[in-house]
């Protein structure tokens, strides 16, 4: 069954950071509403990397929660992962899709309607839709696009949008009122002094604020049932994800 969470958290691998500590944490407010990414920093080697890759799983697991990860999708092959995500440096969408096969979870991240349409084309599942807001966690990313970014892709495309960059509990209300099913955190929780509170308090911020009805969710141009289409999955989840 084809399920993608509200709440993505992105593990931040930065020298001093405690990445599978912040998983825990998280993972024990969350339970199964939780993704987590697996996301390494690019110098990190494929063993690093897989080790990491393995523990979320194992994890993620353990509660029912889904586990991607980004980039490096022979990891997410290897770890059996629900899928992964990639970017414009990344495989091409329908290579990725390729690698993963029919059933997987594929994000893809965008930030117009045009490169939002091509991505769900090519059999992205989900997009990753930002930055949002300015964001400490990355560098080398063009200006934020505000929940009005938001609101153009998630109105031109059929699959959820998940907002990332910058994200925080009080701008959630926004940025799912623009038109995102979720959003993607690294900072908010992996920087916070107490991440399991930080956890809940994104899930409140989602839980009260439902998605609006998405009348063209169902409608992807590129669904195709042969190949497991990012909307193959509709209807098997409670709200259809
Ligand atoms: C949910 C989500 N959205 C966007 C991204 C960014 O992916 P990408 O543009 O490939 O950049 P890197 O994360 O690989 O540096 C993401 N990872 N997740
Ligand atoms: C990977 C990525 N892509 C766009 S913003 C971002 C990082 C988001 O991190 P934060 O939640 O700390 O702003
Ligand atoms: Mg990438």
């Amino acid at each position: 069954m084809l399920h993608i969470g509200r709440l993505h958290l992105i593990t931040d691998t930065r020298p001093g950071r405690d990445p599978l500590a912040v998983v825990d944490a998280a993972l024990s407010v969350a339970g199964p509403e939780l993704v987590v990414q697996v996301r390494v920093e690019d110098d990190t080697d494929d063993r690093t990397a897989y080790e990491l890759a393995v523990e979320v799983a194992r994890r993620c697991a353990a509660v029912g929660a889904s586990c991607l990860v980004n980039d490096r999708l022979h990891l997410a092959l290897a770890i059996g992962a629900a899928g992964g995500h990639v970017g414009a440096r990344d495989l091409p969408v329908d290579a990725a899709r390729r690698v993963l096969g029919p059933a997987a979870v594929l994000g893809a991240t965008a930030r117009d309607p045009r490169t939002g349409t091509a991505a769900v084309e090519a059999g992205a599942s989900y997009l990753g839709v930002g930055p949002c807001h300015a964001t400490s966690t990355k560098d080398g990313l063009p200006a934020p696009i505000g929940p009005e970014g938001i609101r153009r892709v998630a109105s031109a495309v059929p699959v959820p949008v998940i907002a990332i960059g910058g994200i925080t509990p009080e701008r959630v209300p926004a940025l799912l009122a623009a038109g995102a099913y979720g959003v993607a955190v690294v900072g908010a929780v992996s920087g916070a002094a107490d991440p399991a509170q930080a956890t809940a308090a994104l899930l409140t911020a989602l839980t009260a604020n439902p998605p609006p009805p998405q009348p063209k969710w169902g409608t992807s141009p590129g669904w195709d049932p042969r190949r497991g289409s990012p909307l193959s999955g509709r209807g098997a989840g409670a709200d259809g994800w």
